[in-house]
């Protein structure tokens, strides 16, 4: 594999909090046209490289490149082709979702604005909740208009950290579409869960992470997931204590 394949690479890629924990060491590839899943109990280091992943941390050590540009140095016109999705949706709550997106749109320099926000109302099945404030929308459909602003705009890489976590089925059935969508089209889609069944249904790739570190991959069409990822888990905590 060449660096140049990679739209997400990071080597040796570590960040450390106060007290030793974060992340140590993650080597991780994502590569055009495919879905790659980070899984990870609760405090694993999942968002942590997310972050590293979207610029909003650096790496204390290591590499992180994005399409093919160093993180610190990637331009606005680099990020204009990243769709993102870490914590909080980046949502005015005063404008409607359909402003919002609109807003969003402009930013990247979309041609056809209207057409694309309407394009992803529909994807989205947000179309009923276009004109109301994003602050009345309930937590899942704040949720649907932020992975809209991160979608519409057709990135050459997708980052979306635990991104099913308020939606309902028919807005996980919805995402899953779309970003299998953008995978065939190309992109390359890293996405963190907690979900093993959702991410099995989805992903092409699944890293696993356990305590800041990459510690192994699980065969998306395996049987019995759930029992590989303890023992993975399990054998990566047993070995580090
Ligand atoms: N700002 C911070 N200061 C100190 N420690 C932090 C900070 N942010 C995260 N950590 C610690 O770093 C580790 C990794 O956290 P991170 O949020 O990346 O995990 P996660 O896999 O996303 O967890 P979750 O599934 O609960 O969202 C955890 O031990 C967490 O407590």
């Amino acid at each position: 594999m060449t660096a140049a394949a990679s739209a997400l690479r990071l080597r040796r890629a570590t960040r450390t909090y106060r007290g030793g924990a974060g992340l140590h060491g993650v080597d991780l590839d994502v590569l055009p046209g495919e879905v790659h899943a980070i899984v990870g109990l609760n405090g694993a280091g999942k968002s942590t490289l997310m972050k590293l992943a979207t610029g909003m941390l650096r790496a204390h050590k290591g590499t992180v490149e994005v399409l093919g540009c160093a993180v610190a140095s990637a331009r606005p016109s680099v990020w204009a082709r990243v769709g993102a999705l870490v914590e909080h949706p980046l949502v005015y709550g005063e404008l409607t979702g359909r402003a919002n997106l609109e807003l969003a749109a402009v930013l990247r320099g979309a041609a056809d604005v209207a057409g694309t926000v309407d394009a992803v109302l529909e994807e989205l099945d947000l179309d009923r909740y276009a004109d109301v404030r994003a602050r009345r929308l309930s937590l899942g459909n704040r949720q649907r208009l932020g992975l809209a602003s991160a979608l519409q705009h057709h990135p050459a890489l997708v980052v979306l950290d635990e991104p099913t976590n308020a939606l309902d089925p028919g807005g996980v059935i919805a995402l899953r579409e779309a970003l299998r969508r953008r995978a065939a089209a190309g992109a390359a889609v890293l996405v963190s869960s907690h979900h093993l069944d959702e991410v099995a249904r989805l992903a092409s790739r699944i890293t696993v992470l356990a305590e800041g570190r990459a510690v192994g991959a699980l065969d998306p069409a395996g049987v019995d997931l759930e029992r590989a990822f303890f023992a993975m888990v399990h054998a990566a905590t047993r070995d580090a204590a």
